[in-house]
């Protein structure tokens, strides 16, 4: 259960991200202290900042740079990518398109999701079959973010091998059937300046992303300097600012690890405000399950309060396909 946390605790993964891939890093002691920190963190706050992650700070400076680049582009050069339901909602979205809780969220945005082919799901993932569109403008944009989401796909295996053991698993507990052909989604972001006399006034029609959690197992945020935009509940229903630490990434658990958690990690409530006079750019990387993985709360958790399931089970890809159908009203 979520506490009334006031900061978000910041985690030095170095040991986990070099023992990951050794058969006996259950064994070793600064793992052992890391998968503590991270218990810690999902049980208090659901959000935690990670450093010593191993991924270069020029590539994740790099990759902001150059969505800052797309969306300066005109809307004609942008709508060249647009997301339709026939790109599988794959591609640009105008300000305003993106739709949470019925209210339109003031950002921008290019949507990925792993290739689908026609097919490979059945039913269950033909709204989002397709493949990803990239602009041709930067000209190294697709090379870039491709190598980028390599890069966050494999470090983020390495933090689910630590949550794993954080929850009393095995560190492969979330390969195999459950997630060894794991799905991502990124979503690059912009999020325009307000206008001044908007900005005093800050109605409810001014939330850059409205309030919502993330859908599958692990969230990686990295977002531009100096703007405090990102927000995170706490259980007494304030609003804690996820302040910009440069070369972190902000990690929070989404609905799949709260299922299988039964509920003793929660995907946290959060919500992003630009209310400063720069434009902002964030890249979320969201780490998931099989498309097709069926989740319900393991055993060893379910024990842990008195072997009572107090979570519904769920098909990540369902999930998944019920909120983008929901997000874009087409
Ligand atoms: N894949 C993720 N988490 N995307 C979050 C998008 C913003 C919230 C969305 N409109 C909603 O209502 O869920
Ligand atoms: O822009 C951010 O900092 C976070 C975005 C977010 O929460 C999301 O896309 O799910
Ligand atoms: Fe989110």
């Amino acid at each position: 259960m979520a506490s009334d946390f006031q900061t978000i605790p910041i985690i030095d993964i170095g040991p986990l991200v070099d023992k990951a891939d050794d058969p006996k890093m259950a064994e070793d002691k600064q793992v052992l202290e890391v998968v503590r920190l991270l218990d810690e963190a999902c049980k208090m706050t659901g959000f935690f900042y990670v450093k010593g992650h191993g991924i270069p700070y020029s590539l994740i400076e790099e990759v902001r740079e150059l969505t800052h680049k797309f969306f300066t582009l005109p809307y004609e050069d942008k709508i060249k990518i647009k997301m339709t339901p026939a790109s599988g909602y794959r591609g640009y979205q105008r300000v305003g398109e993106n739709i949470t809780k019925g209210k339109p969220d003031m950002h921008e945005a290019i949507d990925c999701y792993k290739p689908m082919e026609h097919g490979e799901y059945g039913n269950l993932g033909t709204p989002l079959e397709g493949s990803n569109l990239w602009p041709d403008n930067p000209l190294n944009f697709k090379s870039l973010m491709e190598e980028y989401i390599d890069l966050l796909k494999d470090l983020s295996r390495k933090i689910m091998r630590g949550i794993a053991l954080a929850l009393g698993g095995v560190p492969e507990s979330f390969e195999g059937e459950l997630a060894g052909n794991p799905f991502w989604v990124t979503r690059l972001i912009g999020y325009p300046v307000l206008s001044d006399a908007k900005r005093s006034e800050m109605q409810d029609s001014d939330v850059g992303c409205g309030a919502h959690t993330d859908y599958g197992l692990l969230t990686l945020v990295n977002q531009d300097h100096n703007i405090n935009a990102l927000q995170v509940r706490n259980r007494a229903g304030e609003w804690i600012s996820a302040v910009p630490i440069p070369g972190t990434f902000v990690c929070n658990i989404g609905d799949m690890l709260k299922i299988w958690s039964n509920g003793i990690y929660e995907s946290t409530l959060h919500r992003v405000i630009n209310n400063s006079p720069t434009y902002r750019v964030s890249i979320a990387f969201f780490y998931e399950l099989n498309f097709d993985a069926c989740v319900e709360p393991v055993n060893f958790c379910k024990e842990k309060v008195n072997g009572v399931a107090t979570v519904e089970k769920a098909v990540y890809g369902e999930h998944l396909v019920k909120k983008v159908l929901t997000n874009f009203v087409m």
